[in-house]
């Protein structure tokens, strides 16, 4: 476990789906926690029936068990940082805005999920402007990939002008941070084989970069992503220190995957991979990780 400069232990808190299959949602979450050192508390929103070929069932957890679950984590536990992911729907959206309201914390991430690789769909679609009006606000570090931009900005994204254009729209609904995922295109990148993630302050655009890994097993990278982050604010890093280092865990963890071999679809990436704390960024410049 890593403490933080008080000496307590590092706490963070993942609200979000449960994924059967082990690669995303709350299991992801919580993996991730531990690779950080960090203790991880949950409020499961929605039990997906989940595997590396899909989404095969899912059942949404009534919203008064939801509340209760992030009363009682609030209550005890009091984490350093949450992490947001599925939502399901409208009404689990106001229960868990109401409840991060009442809880006053500063620091959560928010991972916009809305689709699972395979297709199935995480979000009902009439859930968009409750998310943008309710959940928004609350974020300090907003997590897009590319189509949930789209749908939350009701443009095309196509080039990195319409990403930053994407993000510019979005700070405004109030996160600190909005990043803009590249795992799902190459877009605006001079080298194809990277996946670059357009961060934006309010002030400046930074990218981070590492190269495109060739492969199928990338299931649950968004999930990783988002509480990698989540962590890392828990141990007390800068935003950006927390991007960075978030992003290289990640790349990292899709080459370890490499050397397994689960389930016959998307694989799950390697969540056992070693984290590097990454420092000295600067808003404003270009990363290669
Ligand atoms: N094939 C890949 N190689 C390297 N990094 C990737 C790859 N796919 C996704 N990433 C990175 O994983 C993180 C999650 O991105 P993404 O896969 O777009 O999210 P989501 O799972 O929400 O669609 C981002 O930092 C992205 O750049
Ligand atoms: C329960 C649950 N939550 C989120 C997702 C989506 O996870 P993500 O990290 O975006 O990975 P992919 O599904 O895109 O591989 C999920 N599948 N299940």
């Amino acid at each position: 476990m890593h403490l933080r400069a008080d000496h307590s232990v590092a706490r963070a808190l993942t609200i979000a789906g449960s994924d059967s299959g082990g690669g995303a949602g709350i299991q992801a979450d919580l993996k991730t926690f531990t690779a950080f050192g960090v203790f991880g508390a949950s409020c499961v929103t929605a039990v997906t029936a989940q595997n590396t070929r899909g989404v095969q069932a899912i059942h949404d957890v009534p919203t008064d068990v939801i509340s209760r679950q992030m009363q009682s984590v609030f209550e005890d536990i009091r984490p350093h940082s949450i992490k947001v992911g599925m939502l399901s729907n409208v009404a689990t959206i106001k229960t868990v805005a109401r409840e991060l309201q009442r809880a006053d914390l500063k620091n959560v991430v928010v991972d916009p999920v809305m689709v699972a690789k395979g297709g199935a769909p995480l979000l009902t679609a009439d859930s968009t402007d409750a998310l943008l009006a309710e959940i928004l606000p609350l974020a300090a570090v907003l997590t897009p990939n590319v189509p949930e931009a789209e749908v939350l900005c009701n443009f095309s994204i196509r080039t990195i002008e319409d990403a930053k254009e994407a993000a510019i729209q979005l700070k405004r609904r109030g996160p600190r941070i909005v990043i803009i995922k590249g795992g799902h295109a190459a877009w605006g990148d001079s080298r194809e084989d990277s996946a670059r993630d357009l961060v934006y302050d309010g002030r400046a655009f930074t990218t981070f970069a590492t190269r495109r890994v060739p492969s199928t097993k990338t299931h649950g990278t968004g999930c990783t992503f988002s509480s990698a982050i989540a962590a890392c604010l828990a141990l007390e890093m800068s935003e950006l220190e927390a991007i960075g280092t978030a992003k290289r865990y990640v790349y990292d963890a899709i080459v370890a995957a490499a050397q397994w071999d689960i389930g016959a679809g998307h694989g799950p990436i390697d969540h056992t991979a070693s984290v590097e704390w990454r420092r000295g960024f600067t808003a404003g410049k270009d990363y290669d990780l």
